[in-house]
């Protein structure tokens, strides 16, 4: 067992870990980042699969994401836009399939105006509401109280508009079923994220991706930190007094003056803490919980779809996959798709064994392409929920009342330890920009703390 001593110990090498790290050594303190894989990223995670190089966790950029951009700036690191020319495709309530352009579903006029008519009801909550502290808003309560789904159905009869206005909250972004959390999580989201409006605008929210993949932001942050990162160090217990923590994982024990919980929520209890959390934090770690979403890789010897007029991208509430873009690599030849299965049809398909839900996505992409996304070269499930370390995709959210009863306190210290990830983001709230945010945050309160000890 090695015992080493620093200024700060960060448990969790993702984009927030490593940011929180790389601004306190550059600082002057002296930092160890202690990383239960045997890789750093987390969440991000760029692999090569049967040749094909696949983005198997996180990957878009849009153009809000400023503290992302930045860093992608910082190092170097180019990007590319989503494939984007020619015509969507969306498939309706009563199974008729539909070629569009522009980000409005072609839907009869009756729905359409229902959803626009949500749409500003949606845009003008997410201003009012905001994204930095949403409990603090009058409604919170009132809005922590009613289910996006109860929501929904107050605000509509029409169940076409409620399953699209839906669809961008729950399938896409929470990854929970649609009464599994409140409206005012619903709400938080789309502030995060500028609006409700971005959120629709899949041109917007899905921009640009990273030229070699989007890990390569954690993998140069830790070669920049060089030996103050440890692999294969899970931490288990976290013994602290008001001024000095130790943190002991399996290899190693690190004596610090403060510790950074960089890991996502729903892991905190994972850690034994001496002496014990306050018991709100005990409460309020069980009401976090990570979505389940199935994102899902198929790789064709040309991107067929292209030569049809398509642009790759498809939506419908009603099918398996509930949508799927081009996802081709930069100057690649080869094509591919990329589809998302999520919350209870993830749960589905995942009783069956692997052909039969191969199968079965495959056939749900075919609804949308046509038989040959039925022959995919390559394919590849991204299965969050069986890693250890992180157990979902793709972040965590409060169940039901949990952001009004908790929120104000979710990023509150205890002694020396912070906490830090893009679950506790307010502007790009489980996204990489929210991990990259907090965690110059964090360090900047560690540092402030610090200077004046
Ligand atoms: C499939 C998928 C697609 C996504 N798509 C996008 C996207 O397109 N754009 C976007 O912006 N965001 C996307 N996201 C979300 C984004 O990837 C995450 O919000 C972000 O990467 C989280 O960073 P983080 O540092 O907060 O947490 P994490 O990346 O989860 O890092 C936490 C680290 O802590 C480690 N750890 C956990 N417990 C311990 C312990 N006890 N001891 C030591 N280490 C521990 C973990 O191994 C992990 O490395 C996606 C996520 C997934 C899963």
């Amino acid at each position: 067992m090695t015992e080493i001593t620093r200024d700060v110990v960060i448990i969790g090498a993702g984009a927030s870990g490593l940011t929180a790290a790389t601004d306190l050594k550059a600082r002057g303190l002296t930092v160890a980042v202690l990383e239960a894989r045997d890789r750093v990223g987390g969440r991000l995670w760029t692999d090569t699969i049967e040749g094909a190089m696949l983005e198997i966790g996180g990957q878009w950029v849009s153009p809000d994401q400023t503290a992302l951009i930045e860093t992608l700036d910082n190092l170097k690191l180019d990007t590319f836009s989503r494939y984007r020319e020619g015509e969507s495709i969306y498939i309706g309530r009563d199974g008729t399939h539909t070629r569009y352009s522009g980000d409005r579903f072609p839907v009869d006029a009756e729905t359409a105006a229902e959803m626009d008519r949500l749409i500003v009801i949606l845009d003008e909550l997410a201003e009012s509401v905001g994204a930095t502290e949403p409990w603090a808003h009058p409604r919170a309560k009132e809005l922590d109280s009613i289910t996006w789904q109860a929501w929904l159905e107050e605000n509509t009869d029409n169940i076409e508009a409620r399953d699209n206005i839906g669809l961008f909250v729950a399938e896409a972004m929470l990854t929970k079923p649609r009464h599994a959390f409140s409206a005012l999580q619903a709400i938080l989201m789309a502030a995060s994220a500028g609006s409700f409006s971005n959120l629709v605008d899949e041109d917007f929210i899905l921009d640009k991706r990273v030229i070699g993949g989007l890990q390569q932001v954690p993998l140069r942050l830790a070669e920049n930190l060089g030996e103050d990162v440890f692999l294969s160090q899970p931490v288990r217990r976290l013994e602290y007094t008001e001024d000095s923590v130790t943190a002991i994982a399996d290899g190693i024990t690190v004596h610090a003056k403060f510790a950074i919980m960089a890991v996502p929520p729903n892991l905190y209890s994972r850690v034994d803490y001496q002496p014990p959390l306050p018991r709100l934090k005990h409460q309020m770690h069980q009401h976090m919980s990570l979505g389940l979403v199935i994102k899902v890789h198929a790789v064709y010897e040309t991107p067929f779809w292209r030569e049809d007029g398509l642009s790759g991208t498809v939506f419908s509430p009603y099918q398996l996959v509930h949508e799927a873009y081009d996802n081709t690599n930069h100057e690649d030849p080869r094509g591919t798709l990329v589809g998302f299965v999520s919350d209870q049809h993830a749960d589905g398909v995942f009783q069956q064994d692997a052909a039969a839900r191969k199968a079965a996505i495959l056939e749900s992409l075919a609804t949308y392409y046509g038989e040959q996304a039925k022959n995919p070269v390559v394919y590849y499930e991204s299965d969050w929920g069986s890693e250890e370390w992180t157990r979902g995709a793709y972040a965590t959210s409060f169940d039901m009342g949990g952001l009004e009863r908790y929120g104000a306190m979710q990023s509150t210290p205890v002694g020396p330890i912070y906490w830090s990830s893009s679950d506790l983001a307010a502007e790009g709230f489980q996204h990489v920009d929210g991990a990259i945010r907090v965690g110059h945050d964090t360090a900047a309160a560690i540092i402030a703390r610090h200077e004046s000890q």
